[in-house]
């Protein structure tokens, strides 16, 4: 290797799980004066975490070098060097990292194009989150031409589901298009066992591939959609079956990665795969919405897709089991307040006459009581305290909608709908008497305001009605209705107040006859 070429961090994933995209680190690569104009074909290797990836990389950063060479692989001896790679259970590779020296490569049209490599962080390491897995492999599959989609051992479900998972969180951050939005997907399994079901190699990969995502009539929806979805978002899907590395490099802590001490399978079918992958007549340029980008142009589009990752606009990709928990309880909500409003419309909907409001708490009580009981009899998954939340999410939403019942309820009181027009009758006639009073008596100051408070009274009620009978202008509908009514409630107060202050008056004027009817006009009253 070049001594000054070396592995550049260009996604930082931080301890609270936040990204940072080193903007300068990227741009010194990406803008140098003999790139930033090429088109550029980035190479990305991206799966879960302690598989080989960097490892593989290496290798594909010698064949970068020595193309011209027949041996590129090198000298047995040397040791394996380039993007950082180690042995040890725990990962190795953080965010997303970008080889500083951008290999120009003649293509047979003469072209010459750019080609990056990007290593990145492995999924499914005990310290990221499932978001922060999604993240790193959404971009570098939007990032690159060619995502090379590194398994182990064989192609299982869970590895499409996956792949489904992620490259969906990418597609959400993308600008929806007519084409499929990424390019070419290479599925590599590493560590293959059985070569004599399916050959190592790209052709044996091809037919292994084709039949686990075959896609049939009898096959169950759910197999059927994983398939669909990954067809439809890669233009390309090829297959590579790798032998293992042997023992040595599996188990060895100081293997260095010398090539004396890999299995001659392993070295041998390394050297079909790095040149299948990067000889220039397999190299595809990045496009994007069918434009061929240039390294200046793929910045830009780095530098967009992370502000969408870093905003809060994106769902936050869950876990399986965290989705089906959510989706048990939201239903088993639905279900419960389906319940509540159908009893309730059986009371007190729109075509039922008005209730006594103790009637309807007392109702809604038990309603809402059952409708709870049926929440919490619903089999749900994800345990008693995750689904708490979600019951009382329940009690809020119930209560809230009991609240609209009363107002309804409420609605449909004879005397609600009257009390405006009452109120402005009222208003009506108490101004007329005074006006004639005061008029008569000679003040005519008062008798003319009183007589202008009585045309403006007689406006409004005009304009209630209309309002009422057209249905337009209901905001000042709305406040009519809020005035009469605090006068409404002031005169009524008032005149309680007066009647309890007086009630010797009262009893003064009417004597009682018997002590019972008393007792009655008093409970009437109050
Ligand atoms: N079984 C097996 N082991 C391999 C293979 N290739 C490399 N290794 C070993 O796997 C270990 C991890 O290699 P890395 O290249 O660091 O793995 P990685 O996928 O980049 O790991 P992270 O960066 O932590 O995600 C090393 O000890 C390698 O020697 C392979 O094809 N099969
Ligand atoms: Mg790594």
């Amino acid at each position: 290797c070049d001594g000054r070429a070396q592995p550049v961090q260009v996604l930082i994933v931080k301890d609270d799980h936040s990204f940072e995209l080193d903007e300068a680190a990227l741009s010194r690569i990406l803008l140098s004066e003999e790139t930033r104009e090429r088109e550029v074909v980035a190479i990305s290797v991206a799966g879960a975490f302690r598989k080989g990836k960097s490892f593989l990389l290496d290798f594909m950063l010698r064949y970068m070098y020595n193309q011209d060479f027949d041996d590129w692989l090198g000298d047995p001896e040397e040791p394996l060097t380039g993007f950082s790679w180690r042995g040890g259970s725990e990962r190795e590779t953080t965010g997303i990292q970008i080889w500083s020296e951008v290999f120009l490569v003649d293509k047979a049209d003469g072209q010459k194009v750019a080609v990056l490599l990007m290593d990145t962080q492995g999924t499914f390491d005990s310290q990221s989150t499932l978001r922060d897995s999604a993240t790193v492999f959404a971009l570098s599959t939007m990032i690159s031409s060619m995502q090379v989609y590194n398994i182990s051992q064989n192609v299982q479900e869970d590895d499409l589901q996956h792949l489904q998972l992620f490259t969906e969180y990418g597609r959400l951050a993308m600008e929806e298009t007519f084409l499929k939005p990424f390019q070419s997907l290479i599925f590599l399994v590493r560590d293959w066992s059985f070569p004599y079901e399916f050959p190592y190699g790209h052709e044996g990969g091809m037919k292994f591939l084709e039949k686990r995502l075959k896609i049939s009539e009898n096959q169950h929806e759910e197999l059927q959609n994983v398939r669909k979805h990954i067809h439809s978002c890669f233009t390309n899907i090829s297959c590579f079956l790798m032998p293992h590395p042997g023992l040595k490099v599996a188990t060895n802590p100081h293997f260095d990665g010398r090539l004396k001490e890999i299995d001659k399978e392993f070295i041998n079918n390394l050297k079909i795969l790095v040149p299948w992958l990067l000889s220039p007549q397999n190299l595809d340029v990045k496009e994007i919405n069918g434009n061929n980008i240039t390294c200046r142009g793929l910045l830009e589009y780095f530098k967009a897709y992370i502000k969408i990752y870093q905003g809060e606009e994106l769902p936050h990709p869950k876990s399986m089991l965290q989705a089906t928990a959510e989706a048990n309880n939201l239903a088993a909500v639905a279900a419960a307040k389906d319940l509540y409003n159908r009893k309730m419309e059986g009371i007190c909907g729109g075509d039922r006459p008005f209730l006594a409001p103790n009637e309807l708490q007392a109702r809604h009580g038990e309603i809402r009581e059952e409708a709870l009981q049926l929440f919490k009899g619903v089999k749900k998954m994800g345990g008693e305290e995750f689904s708490r939340r979600y019951l009382q999410q329940l009690e809020a939403e119930v209560d809230e909608v009991f609240i609209q019942y009363i107002k309804h309820n409420d609605s449909k009181n004879i005397f609600h709908a009257a009390r405006t027009p009452a109120t402005l009758f009222v208003v009506i006639f108490v101004m007329y008497v005074i006006a004639g009073v005061t008029g008569f008596v000679g003040v005519d100051i008062i008798a003319s305001v009183c007589n202008m408070i009585l045309g403006l009274a007689l406006i409004t009620l005009c304009t209630w009605a209309y309002i009422r009978y057209s249905g337009e202008y209901r905001e000042l509908g709305a406040v009519i209705d809020q005035v009469a009514g605090a006068l409404w409630d002031q005169a009524l107060f008032k005149l309680y107040s007066a009647a309890a202050n007086h009630r010797h008056l009262y009893h003064h004027a009417f004597p009682r006859p018997q002590a019972d009817t008393t007792e009655e006009q008093k409970r009437k009253r109050n």
